[in-house]
């Protein structure tokens, strides 16, 4: 990563949980090959919340599942928590957001955060600890007995987080979670979560397509270029730890924000 400034979250200092060197990953397909990653390298430190951003069909979403190891890099390496990811995936290091919520329809918001804590054969009465303190965490206590089609959008989204979090795992990937949601209900949801990431120390990979969302949530901002995908920019936020929604209205903000977009448009032209 880039050389903090002096106000930046302290987080350059801490030991990277994932790192990627040189990473390139190609699909082949009945069309031919299709290169979707070309040479990413990043450090991202424990602790930090990093954005990924860029043009559809950048690799945003194929970088995130190389994380979790749902697809596998062609070439370089890469590292979750200092293992490959198959067996950071073993050891149940991060927890997945997916874009959509993903909650089953015939088992209710309790039910469904329990599942992986089934899998893994968790007892039952650590189970319902478990459940009790994400709903607390995603502030949905309360509606442990209701059925998804029971719950807003927004709603079931932080269920799904409540899901991804019940495994305690100290990496949390999110797949463009709030994308299909409408703006107020966004910003509700980017507030909490930077609440919960305050509050559990969690190191965060997002993937949004959202400047704002980005500038808003991260302590690093990954741009990337259209097809192969490549890293164009790593910006280091100076916004405090603490932002109020209106921290968007700074110049400090708009800084920031203007900065993507160049990396964004840089990206383009190249
Ligand atoms: N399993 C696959 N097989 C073949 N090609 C794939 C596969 N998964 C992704 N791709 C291709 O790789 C490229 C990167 O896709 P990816 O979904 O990672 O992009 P993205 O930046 O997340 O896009 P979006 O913002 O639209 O979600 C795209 O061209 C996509 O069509």
């Amino acid at each position: 990563m880039q050389t903090p400034t002096p106000t930046a979250p302290q987080t350059a200092d801490r030991p990277p949980v994932i790192q990627a060197s040189h990473v390139d990953l190609t699909f082949h397909t009945n069309d031919g090959p299709v290169h979707a990653l070309k040479d990413v390298s990043l450090d991202i430190p424990k602790g930090a919340f990093v954005s990924f951003i860029g043009p559809s069909g950048c690799g945003k979403t194929t970088f995130l599942r190389c994380m979790a190891a749902l697809e596998h890099p062609t070439g370089g390496t890469l590292t979750v928590n200092g293992m490959t990811p198959d067996d950071a995936r073993r050891a149940r290091a991060y927890g997945y957001v997916f874009q959509a919520a993903g909650l089953y329809p015939w088992r209710t918001i309790g039910r469904n955060i329990a599942l992986p804590l089934e899998i893994m054969g968790i007892p039952k009465a650590e189970q319902e600890k478990r459940i009790q303190r994400v709903l607390d965490l995603v502030e949905l206590s309360g509606f442990e007995k209701k059925f998804p089609w029971q719950l807003s959008g927004g709603m079931q989204q932080r269920a799904s987080i409540a899901r991804a979090l019940a495994f305690d795992a100290d990496i949390l990937l999110m797949d463009e979670p709030f994308g299909a949601l409408d703006e107020i209900v966004r910003d509700r949801l980017n507030e909490e979560l930077l609440r919960l990431w305050d509050k559990t120390q969690k190191t965060i990979a997002f993937v949004t397509h959202s400047i704002p969302e980005a500038v808003y949530l991260s302590t690093h901002i990954v741009v990337m270029s259209p097809r192969p995908g490549r890293i164009t920019d790593v910006i280091e936020s100076p916004l405090p730890r603490e932002r109020p929604l209106d921290i968007r209205d700074t110049p400090e903000f708009i800084e920031i924000a203007h900065r993507v977009r160049e990396g964004l448009r840089a990206g383009y032209e190249e």
